[in-house]
């Protein structure tokens, strides 16, 4: 979902009391001054309602924030420190995805295939308390494998809404068994009502997608995580020079 209101850019305003803040993404400074192989990208997909935008604001404001119109797909911009180093990560926010009605394709925006395209790491967000958004992970999973078919997904599962107990209708091992099948870890989290929990899962996915682009000391890897597998050498070209350097061999030894 996208913040109520329309702030002028770069402000972040909070109507005292009524608990209604407004917020637009807040580049903490121009992203080109972003440094290369130093900029973590994470795109946060999932269901609709399942509180991407909510989880979104928790991580970078501590704040739980209630009021929200219809996601447009913001991209919010701030500086961590992984590893002791100080990095630039960019989080984008995006519309709902949903199930197509044989439960196995899904209606998915081309914003939406963009920011995958564009990502190195992704948050699936599902509700706990809403069996369909978790029946909707696997088949977006697949779906970003389309889009990268080779190499490594860095990916966190992330249940929300892990304050309404009693709503629950996903139990903690079936997201702990898919994310594990994803290659992920699996993190329950409480948008509403705790900051912590949602921290550690973004810090985590973090610190994974740094690694993976090289981290502090190791051989930067931007793109590689992404990169089309290098074309096979053609064959008929390299014969044909071969070819051509034999027979060139053969007529100076027969002009000598
Ligand atoms: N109880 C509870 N409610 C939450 C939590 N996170 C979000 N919500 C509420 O769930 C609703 C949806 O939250 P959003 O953050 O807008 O969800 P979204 O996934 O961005 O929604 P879409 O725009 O439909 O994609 C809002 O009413 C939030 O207040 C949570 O952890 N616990």
């Amino acid at each position: 979902m996208r913040l109520t209101g329309d702030p002028a850019p770069g402000t972040m305003n909070s109507s005292s009391g009524s608990g209604n803040f407004l917020l637009v993404p807040i580049p903490e400074y121009p992203l080109l001054d972003c440094v290369p192989n130093k900029t973590v990208k994470i795109v946060v997909l999932g269901a609709s309602n399942v509180g991407k935008t909510a989880l979104i604001v928790r991580f970078l404001t501590k704040r739980f924030i209630g009021d929200y119109e219809a996601n447009t797909g913001a991209l919010y911009s701030r500086k961590v420190t992984l590893d002791g180093e100080e990095v630039s990560l960019q989080i984008q926010d995006t519309p709902c995805v949903a199930l197509q009605d044989d439960a196995e394709g899904l209606y998915c925006q081309e914003q939406i295939n963009r920011s995958i395209y564009w990502a190195d790491g992704y948050v699936l967000v599902f509700s706990i308390t809403d069996h369909n958004s978790y029946r909707t992970i696997q088949p977006l999973y697949q779906h970003v494998r389309r889009i990268h078919p080779s190499g490594n997904i860095p990916v966190i599962l992330v249940g929300n809404k892990s304050d309404l107990l009693r709503a629950r209708q996903v139990p903690a091992d079936e997201g702990e068994t898919l994310a594990s099948s994803l290659g992920g870890v699996y993190f329950e989290a409480s948008a509403r009502e705790n900051h912590e929990g949602v921290h550690t899962a973004f810090l985590h996915l973090c610190q994974e997608v740094f690694r993976a682009l090289g981290g502090v000391n190791g051989e930067k890897r931007r793109g590689g995580l992404h990169l089309a597998r290098p074309k096979s050498p053609n064959m008929q070209e390299l014969k044909r020079r071969f070819r051509q350097v034999l027979s060139s061999k053969v007529k100076s030894a027969t002009t000598l």
